[in-house]
């Protein structure tokens, strides 16, 4: 399923520039979306489920044109969209929130519909917690009930907007699995801030920053930004100046700083990067770039 932005804008009331000219195209298999908080994101997310219009550009997601009613009815039939906070009724029971969703996207034989159902709880694992309120199930449960209504239908594009923030670590794993499972010749599009997420299911990565696209391409290869920039360096002051500091440790003797920077401070051990390292190389070279221009 291809989806193709073209220079593609939106600003919001008040003239807030959310997204500005993003041109992006974007084929079958798993696509992490990064950027800062504000970076534009959910903005972009919202606009490609058909949720939001966007200020100016255009957008076709498998050949058909979002700007017109009957591509609009097209792309719904063909998506799954999973958004921040998906409202749940919490007084129905998982199997009753999985069939009312599925009444609503059109799978209207009541076989059907049941066999979907069962499938579908038994790849997010709740086929034991069925019948049970939705309002007693934990975070982990209600982002897996979340998955399965966006997949009734067999969507061929699946956008999820950070399905993953404060799950625990093994819920975490368990989500991030079975978005990977979905790939395959479909296109999941998923936003968010846990790099180790992208590292391990998307091999390929889009990077917002300020409503801009600032990269594109192989996760690999963001990662790879920063190699031979990557160092630990050992203080018992503050971090060094003219470097980003991607985290720090405390030692018995002061702090182990990781950072990324050009040339690197007096002592500091080259390190391998990660995707993380990659990131903050970037966002820090286009910050740099931004602040000369103003
Ligand atoms: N309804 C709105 N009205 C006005 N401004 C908005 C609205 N929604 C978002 N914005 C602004 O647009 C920009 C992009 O917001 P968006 O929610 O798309 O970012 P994001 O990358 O998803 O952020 P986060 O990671 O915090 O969820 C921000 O500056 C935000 O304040």
């Amino acid at each position: 399923m291809n989806v193709t932005i073209e220079n593609l804008s939106k600003d919001y009331k008040g003239g807030h520039r959310a997204l500005d000219g993003i041109d992006l195209t974007v084929g079958t298999g798993m696509i992490g979306l990064l950027g800062a908080n504000g970076a534009g994101k959910t903005t972009l997310m919202r606009i490609l489920a058909g949720v939001l219009r966007p200020t100016s550009g255009r957008i076709t997601i498998g050949g058909h044109d979002l700007a017109t009613s009957a591509g609009r009815t097209a792309v719904k039939r063909m998506l799954g969209y999973l958004p921040q906070e998906l409202p749940l009724y919490t007084g129905l029971t998982g199997r009753e929130f999985l069939d009312y969703i599925a009444l609503l996207k059109g799978i209207d034989d009541k076989g059907a519909r049941r066999r979907q159902i069962d499938l579908l709880l038994d790849r997010v694992g709740l086929s034991d917690q069925a019948n049970r309120r939705i309002g007693g199930y934990s975070g982990g449960m209600k982002r897996r009930i979340g998955i399965a209504q966006t997949l009734l239908g067999d969507p061929r594009l699946i956008i999820v907007d950070e399905p993953t923030s404060g799950l625990d670590p093994e819920e975490r794993m368990r989500f991030r699995t079975l978005l990977a499972s979905l790939g395959g010749d479909r296109t999941v599009l998923l936003s968010t801030h846990i790099l180790a997420d992208v590292a391990q299911s998307c091999p390929q990565v889009a990077v917002l920053n300020t409503g801009r696209l600032v990269y594109f391409g192989s996760t690999t290869g963001l990662t790879d930004a920063a190699e031979d920039r990557t160092y630990l360096v050992h203080s018992d002051g503050p971090a060094p100046e003219g470097c980003t500091v991607v985290n720090a440790t405390t030692t018995a003797t002061g702090t182990e700083y990781r950072i990324v920077g050009d040339p690197p401070p007096a002592g500091a051990r080259r390190v391998e990067p990660t995707l993380e390292d990659g990131y903050v190389a970037l966002l820090q070279t286009h910050r740099e770039t931004q602040e000369t221009h103003r």
